[in-house]
């Protein structure tokens, strides 16, 4: 044959496709999420979940300050609230001593460049396991709202560099926006989960903080995973109302998702690898159906290439380890 054009040329050893790769993984595309617990030398393997666990404070500066050591910048952080401290207005939610204000200080103290992010929802904390304030088998919004304002404030007073609400009530980025300016936080960024959908794939993450819905499911608040324009209207309202980061979430069933939100928005797009996703590739590898080194890195690099500048991963760790080599 006479060819002009041979594409298997830059694919014909590693150093050439080195040097053509399109999107390249760095420890500081990672955020790592991290599950808190009360008590000293906690650490809990989340069953659902294998090898990843849920720590007391203690242990959580010890692999906080891990972390930093390998080159990733930023945690995200949910706490696991005791059932004593669970009512329907989740005020332990704005606690200046709740262990989330608590975990905040001791990661920020501890390694203060850490970007410390923090969940902002009421679930870990709501008696019904809902994302926000019941009434009449309803999941209110304005009255969440209002909830999270104060759960934000208390935030950014212990020090987190952004809060990350993932609850999709309607107008909480700028009711939190505007409580900070209002309060002087004016370097509290918000990274908005805003096409957040009511997924399947957040089970495991549930039984990490024993935080399933007590009734009904999330339809009402996250999105159908059905519909893609809407993704795009969430997302823009929440950069009008002041989102620093938006996020796409679940990331690997939703990469069309990502593709469109980082081609029609200005800010640094985040995708959220989460728990179910996690699982699914644990639990193939251990079964010895994938190769688990390969399945991370291919995964997180589909995620990044669908236009992820960030990418939450409980796989983060692992992921610089296998890049280091
Ligand atoms: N607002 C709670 C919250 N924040 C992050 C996740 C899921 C993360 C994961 O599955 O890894 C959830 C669960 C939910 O919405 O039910
Ligand atoms: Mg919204």
């Amino acid at each position: 044959m006479i060819l002009q054009r041979r594409n298997r040329i830059l694919r014909a050893n590693p150093a050439i496709r080195a040097m053509v790769a399109e999107n390249v993984l760095q420890p500081a595309d990672f955020i790592a999420p991290l599950f808190i617990d009360e008590g000293e030398n906690v650490a809990f393997e989340i069953p659902s979940m294998q090898g990843y666990f849920r720590r007391s404070i203690d242990g959580t500066i010890t692999e906080v300050k891990e972390l930093w050591a390998m080159g990733i910048k930023s945690v995200l952080i949910f706490i696991k609230a005791p059932d004593e401290l669970k009512d329907n207005t989740g005020k332990e939610a704005w606690n200046p001593d709740g262990l989330m204000q608590r975990a905040v200080k001791a990661i920020k103290n501890a390694v203060p460049g850490m970007v410390v992010m923090t969940d902002v929802a009421l679930d870990p904390y709501s008696s019904y396991g809902h994302d926000g304030i019941v009434e009449n088998a309803e999941i209110i919004n304005d009255g969440t709202v209002e909830a999270l304002v104060k759960m934000s404030l208390s935030h950014a007073e212990a020090g987190a560099d952004f809060v990350a609400p993932s609850d999709m009530m309607d107008g909480r980025i700028g009711a939190i926006r505007n409580a900070f300016e209002q309060h002087g936080y004016t370097r509290t960024g918000i990274m908005a989960y805003s096409a957040k959908y009511a997924s399947c794939f957040y089970g495991p993450f549930r039984d990490a903080l024993d935080s399933a819905p007590g009734f009904g499911d999330k339809k009402t608040y996250q999105m159908d995973y059905a519909n893609r324009i809407e993704a795009i209207k969430e997302t823009q309202l929440d950069i009008e109302e002041g989102a620093d980061i938006v996020m796409v979430k679940p990331a690997m069933a939703y990469l069309d998702i990502i593709r469109e939100i980082k081609n029609s928005v200005t800010v640094p797009v985040s995708a959220y690898h989460v728990s179910g996703e996690y699982a699914m590739i644990k639990a193939a590898a251990k079964m010895g159906w994938l190769n688990e080194e390969k399945a991370i890195i291919e995964s997180l690099t589909s995620i990044k290439r669908a236009g992820a500048d960030l990418i939450a991963t409980y796989f983060a760790k692992d992921a610089v380890r296998i890049l280091q080599g």
